[in-house]
């Protein structure tokens, strides 16, 4: 069956919503059967006015937290790590209920509490307290363990960092090095990610990179350049560093098997509902949207301070989609970028 070509139009209709609503510029990159599709407005540097460039760098956010997954699910298919066993027979005392497992972190049913939210109530002033500081693991657990459970382990969806900062902790544990070196070797370099990296806590990105601005809480306050920042209160739920093309890349091949055997993968891709609208689904490290024109696609998004990042392809990994706009705290620019999916997978609306 062929799919249907992708409207560019239609994305790049997107990505100018995107400025609209105060993204200073926003870009997209297609990969399909018919080759690469790229549409960029606005700017990637507000200061020189460098043209959006989807060669450029920029922060991913939590499409990072596949990255994570995809480590953490291959160490269970080398039976270093076991999906349905307690976090607490890998790190003895760490979570204060014995019955949490590492499947309850993949899929946010831990309980484990968003510490982001407090830290980040007043966004400029919460960005700024944190944005050239280092956390341990255990720091940003105890931040979470300090705020009430949200629920009992494996009952409800409730989405929390601190559920991948553990998935961090777990990898650490299981191969002895950081999870650079996990990333490094079992992602970035099989699959040739040459614009991707996790540099923690550096807070400089290397290379031509997009710059990125916080909307503050203000109406009409002016932006704040948040490019340089060291991402440790979120580092293996939303740290990695990577760019249009790598990020296509690393959706279509994990779809098409390269990155985990089929068992894995399925269960990596086997969804429960995340709102009642039963739209929205969440598997193991992994979202899947139901589109329009029922295509399903899986993938993640990213939030991170002046960075939104969508990041997604078909269950076949022969489409793709990366998307970003680089600013944050603005709800309504991240609602217009998600344009860009229907545009791409479900192409021009029949009349
Ligand atoms: C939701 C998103 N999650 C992520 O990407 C993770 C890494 N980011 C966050 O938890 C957002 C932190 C606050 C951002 C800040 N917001 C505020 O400061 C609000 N007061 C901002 O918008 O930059 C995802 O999974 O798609």
């Amino acid at each position: 069956v062929t799919s249907p070509a992708p409207d560019m139009d239609g994305v790049t209709a997107a990505l100018k919503a995107a400025m609209d609503k105060g993204a200073p510029g926003a870009m997209a990159r297609f990969s399909g059967p018919d080759g690469v599709r790229i549409r960029t407005v606005g700017v990637r540097d507000r200061a020189s006015g460098a043209g959006m460039d989807t060669r450029a760098r920029f922060r991913i956010g939590s499409v990072s937290k596949t990255f994570s997954s995809v480590v953490l699910l291959q160490l269970v298919d080398e039976g270093r790590l076991e999906l349905d066993a307690p976090v607490n027979r890998y790190l003895p005392g760490l979570l204060p209920d014995e019955r949490i497992t590492v499947r309850h972190l993949l899929t946010h049913r831990s309980g484990l509490a968003e510490y982001t939210d407090p830290m980040f109530d007043k966004t400029v002033p919460g960005f700024e307290a944190v944005r050239n500081r280092v956390f341990t693991y255990r720091e940003l657990v105890g931040l979470s363990l300090a705020l009430p459970r949200t629920g009992e382990p494996g009952a409800a969806y409730s989405y929390s960092n601190a559920n991948f900062v553990v998935v961090g902790m777990l990898i650490e544990h299981a191969t002895g090095t950081p999870v650079a070196t996990q990333y490094e070797r079992r992602i970035i370099k099989p699959l040739k990610l040459r614009h991707t990296s996790y540099v923690h806590p550096k807070t400089s990105i290397k290379g031509t990179h997009v710059r990125g601005y916080l909307h503050p809480d203000e109406e009409g306050a002016p932006l704040v350049d948040s490019t340089e920042q060291t991402v440790s209160w979120a580092q293996s739920a939303g740290a990695i560093v990577s760019d249009p093309a790598d990020l296509n890349t690393f959706t279509s091949a994990l779809m098409r098997g390269r990155l985990l055997p089929p068992k894995m993968l399925d269960a990596m891709t086997t969804v429960t509902p995340t709102d009642t609208a039963q739209t929205r689904f969440y598997g193991l490290g992994l979202r899947r949207y139901d589109l329009s024109c029922g295509t399903q696609i899986y993938g993640h998004t990213g939030t991170v301070q002046g960075y939104y990042t969508y990041a997604f392809a078909t269950r076949d990994g022969s489409r793709a989609l990366s998307a970003m706009a680089n600013t944050s705290n603005r709800g309504a620019v991240n609602t217009a970028l998600g344009g860009t999916l229907e545009a791409a997978f479900c192409g021009k609306k029949t009349a």
